[in-house]
């Protein structure tokens, strides 16, 4: 089933348009990375999601319920997390959870359990002091807690990790991935490693549409180029191979760096076995030889190109 889904989505502003007919399926319980360039429409996107933008066109549903822009019906469903966001610096994280609660008119007894729960989720149990005085990932943990507290279907998260260092990215993402059980994430980023990491699913915007969608695995698979990736324990065996004039061929192209070599061949399973023929032959053994797969980087210079 599909926890969110956008059909023929637009959003001008003024007569610059930014979302040109964005369609757009999220399964649930997916992690999903929602990547693009500065500028590309992301946030836009996230913000008619939750209502707070009204689209020019297109249709948004969440969890069944039709987005109407400024009603609440289908936010119960979504928790957010802005890339920026905000507290009450005086409070301590208890507090603050508290009074998230009490706005959302919960029970005491409920608000205690439930803001342990996530306290403890996001690592801050031990922490007992001022929100103002705490770091931005930190600061980011405890906005993923609150996102969390009204136990959404949805998480949306704008660019978590775009200013965290390498510790506190590897912390927003472990939270995140430990979640997708209960509850289906969506998060935009710049970082496509982030995304290699915990995504299950891939979506780029680019020119106000999807440029590529679909499960990281699959993209992959589809965009693989027919070649082998060889690794020599030393480069005088890389040199030798390189050297063999059964390699010069108009069907492959091998290009060698330093104990690597990188081979396009026309038919994967036929050149591949001739490959390992010609290894054998040659009596040199590579330590690895491996079909190339695509980076998603690649993928996505290719795809926007
Ligand atoms: N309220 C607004 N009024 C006019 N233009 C806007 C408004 N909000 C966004 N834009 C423009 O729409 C485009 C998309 O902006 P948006 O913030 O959605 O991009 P983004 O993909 O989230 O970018 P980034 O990765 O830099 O955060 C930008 O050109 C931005 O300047």
């Amino acid at each position: 089933m599909n926890i969110l889904e956008i059909k023929h989505l637009c959003k001008n502003f003024g007569n610059h348009s930014v979302i040109r007919g964005l369609d757009l399926s999220v399964p649930e319980h997916s992690v999903f990375g929602f990547v693009g360039q500065n500028g590309a429409g992301k946030t836009t996107t996230m913000k008619m999601i939750l209502g707070l933008l009204k689209p020019d066109s297109g249709d948004i549903v969440v969890h069944g319920e039709k987005v109407s822009y400024g009603e609440r019906k289908s936010n119960v469903s979504i928790g957010y997390l802005p890339d920026v966001p905000e507290f009450y610096g005086y409070m301590n994280p208890m507090e603050y959870l508290k009074l998230c609660g009490e706005i959302a008119g919960i029970s005491n007894s409920k608000i205690k359990n439930r803001s342990e729960e996530l306290i403890s989720l996001v690592g801050l149990e031990k922490v007992n002091r001022r929100i103002s005085g705490f770091s931005r990932g930190m600061k980011q943990r405890l906005g993923i807690a609150q996102a969390l507290f009204n136990e959404p279907s949805l998480l949306i998260c704008d660019e978590p990790t775009s200013a965290l260092d390498p510790i506190g990215r590897k912390e927003i993402l472990d939270i995140l991935s430990a979640i997708k059980g209960k509850t289906t994430v969506i998060f935009s980023t710049h970082i496509l490693s982030d995304v290699e990491r915990i995504c299950d699913h891939v979506a780029l915007l680019h020119d106000g549409k999807l440029a590529l969608c679909g499960t990281l695995s699959d993209i992959k698979k589809k965009h693989r180029h027919n070649g082998f990736v060889i690794e020599f324990a030393k480069a005088d065996d890389a040199e030798s191979f390189m050297d063999c004039e059964e390699l010069k061929s108009p069907e492959i192209t091998a290009k060698k760096d330093k104990n690597t070599i990188t081979i396009k061949v026309l038919d994967i399973k036929k050149d591949g076995q001739f490959l390992i023929a010609l290894l054998a032959k040659k009596k040199i053994t590579p330590i690895k030889f491996e079909i190339m797969e695509p980076t998603l980087e690649n993928l996505f210079m290719e795809a926007i190109q």
